[in-house]
This record gives C-alpha cells, structure tokens and sequence, in this order.
C-alpha cells in the first residue's frame, strides 16, 4: 500500500464517523448558510494579465507523513494572522487528522481570523467533504489526480464549482496534467512530492509546467526551502507557490512570504522580459 494509500483509507474511516454524527443533509444546511465563498482564483492572478505577481498560498502544517512533527502551533488563528500580514494571497489549513495532526477545529479558528480566501486542505474522496468545506466557510478544495477517478475528478470539480468555491487540482505526472485539464481545472498545481514514495524532486515542475493550459492559475506544490527555490519555480512559470514547512519553521513567517514574493517578482519579470525578446 503507498502512503498516499494509507492516508485515504484513515480519511474514510473518519469521515465514516463524522457522517454518523452529522449526516449530509445537516452538513448542507449550514453550507448553504455560510457566507459566499470569496473568489481564490482571483486572488491567485487568475484574472491578471500579465501575470507578474508571484502569490504565496501559506499552509498551517503541524506534522507530515515525511517528517514528523514540524511545529507545535498552539494557535493556528494567531499563525494566519502573521501569514495575511505577510502577504500571503490563500491559507491552506490542514484537517486531515492522523498523519497531519490538522482538524476542521483548526479550520475554524483560521476562518475566524483572517479574510483571505481559505484551502481546506485534505485528501478528498467524497462529495461529503466539499459540502463539509463549504460548511466550514472554505474558498477552496483540494482534488489530487493521483486519488481519484475521471469520473469523480469531474463530478467533485462541478460540485466544487456548484458551491462557489475553486479547487486546486493537484498534480505530479504529465498525464495526471492531461486529466485535469480535461475536466476544465483552472487552478492547477504540480506537488514536487511524489504522494507515493514522499520523494521531493523539484525538477519534475519545470518540466511540467509548460504543459499546463493556458489560462489555468500554476501553482508550485511542496520543497519551497528559501529565495532560490522559489525563483526557479516562478522563472519556470509558477503563479503561486504553496507553501508549509518552511514558514511554520520561521520565526518570522510574515518576513518569509514578503521575501519569497520579492523574490518571485523579480524572477516572473525576468521570464516576461525573455518572452518579449
Ligand atoms: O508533506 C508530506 O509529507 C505529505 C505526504 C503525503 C501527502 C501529502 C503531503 N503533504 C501535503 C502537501 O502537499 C504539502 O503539505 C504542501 O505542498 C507543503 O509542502 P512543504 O512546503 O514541503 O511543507
């Protein structure tokens, strides 16, 4: 069994319980109280032309299957907070339980702090969970390729869609790319770790990306360590790095998002000029 095996089959079993307690008729009535999702895919650039800014989606990661714990965070909502007035465009808070040490709880909390636009971030195998996500006022999904069927992949981008919100198609091979375009994603993002093995290899986005459609938001998944990482994901056509054990290992995350967005500018610029010459 991969890892990524492993992770979806204790997802199910907790979903499992979390249907008992509140079945999804429940969980649809307080979606469709929620407050309108807010628009990520604007607040990633999508809608900008050119694209020059580099945009930072900040996670709220306490522990990974690959290292362990990373970071105690008593208090995620404290920890969005210094990532908003960084500048960070999206937070991605964690709900899976057992490897990631996240919870909708945390979610929550998060919510209730900032006004950016929010990723629930966790393995999704169910229409349940996006009802869930919208429940809990998320902007955002996460759909990774690697877990899921054509059939689902459309049927939980529709619905995504349906309820106002955007996902993050995630991707790690040129055909999972080849799939995700075919249902019409339009925020894709390639995770330089491969969710079988843990792998990080950083090359596998540059040569990805190019094959990612045009008008779809590019985002640069995982291994973002410093500056230089994420200059070579922006000069190789990232719109966004998404980002987690390097900033709740900062003492100063707010300063990181500023820097890594720096950084990413100047690369995007020097890419544009290049495509003018
Ligand atoms: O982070 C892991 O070890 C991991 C293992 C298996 C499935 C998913 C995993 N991480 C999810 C992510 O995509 C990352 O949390 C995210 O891209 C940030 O990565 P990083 O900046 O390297 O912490």
């Amino acid at each position: 069994m991969s890892v990524l095996d492993d992770i979806i089959a204790g997802v199910r079993e907790d979903m499992a319980q979390r249907q008992r307690e509140l079945p999804l008729e429940k969980v649809q009535e307080r979606a469709a109280q929620a407050a309108p999702a807010l628009d990520a895919f604007d607040a990633l650039g999508g809608n900008d032309n050119p694209r020059g800014t580099l945009r930072v989606i900040s996670e709220v990661k306490r522990s990974s299957p690959s290292k362990g714990a990373l970071a105690e965070i008593t208090d995620p909502a404290a920890l969005a907070v210094r990532y908003e007035d960084g500048g960070a465009a999206v937070i991605s808070v964690l709900t899976e339980q057992r490897r990631f040490n996240g919870s909708l709880a945390d979610f929550d909390a998060v919510r209730e702090a900032v006004r950016i636009p929010l990723l629930r971030k966790d393995f999704t195998v169910d229409e349940y969970q996006i009802w869930e996500a919208r429940a809990h006022g998320a902007d955002l999904v996460l759909l990774i390729v690697a877990a899921l069927d054509d059939e689902q992949l459309r049927t939980f981008l529709d619905l995504t869609h349906e309820l106002g919100m955007n996902a993050l198609v995630e991707t790690h091979t040129a055909e999972e790319i080849e799939r995700a375009a075919a249902v019409g994603a339009r925020i894709i993002g390639v995770n330089v770790r491969n969710l079988k093995t843990l792998e990080v290899d950083r090359s596998v986005f540059a040569a990805l990306s190019e094959s990612i459609p045009a008008g779809a938001v590019v985002i640069a998944e995982s291994g973002v360590r410093n500056t230089a990482d994420v200059e070579h994901f922006a000069a190789n056509g990232a719109n966004a790095v998404l980002v987690g054990e390097a900033l709740v290992k900062h003492n100063d995350p707010a300063a990181t998002i500023a820097e890594f967005m720096q950084a990413g500018a100047a690369a995007i610029a020097g890419r544009l000029q290049a495509s003018e010459r």
